[in-house]
């Protein structure tokens, strides 16, 4: 099975809250609430890409020195394998803004499982709740 490379980003307020995203109709997943964030293009560093889609995503500029390791998804989906690195981001430049129909929200770590997300990221819920 194939392996999609995936960077998402925890970006985290002044307030200790998590921004969300929800999938817009028409996607895959449409519906569920994830980390912005996207595939890796080919010859793109992780941060790189991450770097890219924030700004495609939701208009906002951050740099790789403000980008920390925070945990990994490792998934099998049905027709692909996802390994996600998620990173998080408390420095940033800009008000994220929704540029491609996603809804935003803000959510304190403690509400992140009253929001229904991919089956990859059901596991760093948790790891979110103790980390941030
Ligand atoms: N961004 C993001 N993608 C996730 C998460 N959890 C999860 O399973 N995924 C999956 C959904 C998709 O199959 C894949 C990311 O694809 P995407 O559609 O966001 O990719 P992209 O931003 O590059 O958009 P596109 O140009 O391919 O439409 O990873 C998550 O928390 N954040
Ligand atoms: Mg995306």
């Amino acid at each position: 099975m194939k392996t999609v490379l995936v960077s998402a980003v925890a970006l985290v307020d002044v307030d200790g809250r998590v921004l969300l995203a929800q999938r817009p109709e028409g996607k895959a997943m449409a519906g569920l609430w994830e980390f912005p964030g996207g595939k890796i293009e080919p010859g793109e560093t992780p941060e790189a890409a991450l770097i890219r889609e924030l700004e495609e995503e939701l208009g906002i500029n951050t740099w790789a020195s403000c980008l920390a390791p925070l945990t990994f998804a490792s998934h099998s989906y049905e027709s692909f394998h996802l390994l996600m690195p998620l990173f998080i981001c408390r420095k940033w430049e800009g008000v994220p803004s929704s540029k491609e129909g996603q809804t935003l929200r803000w959510v304190r770590p403690q509400n992140l499982r009253d929001y229904k997300m991919p089956a990859a990221d059901i596991p760093l819920i948790p790891i979110i709740r103790d980390w941030i």
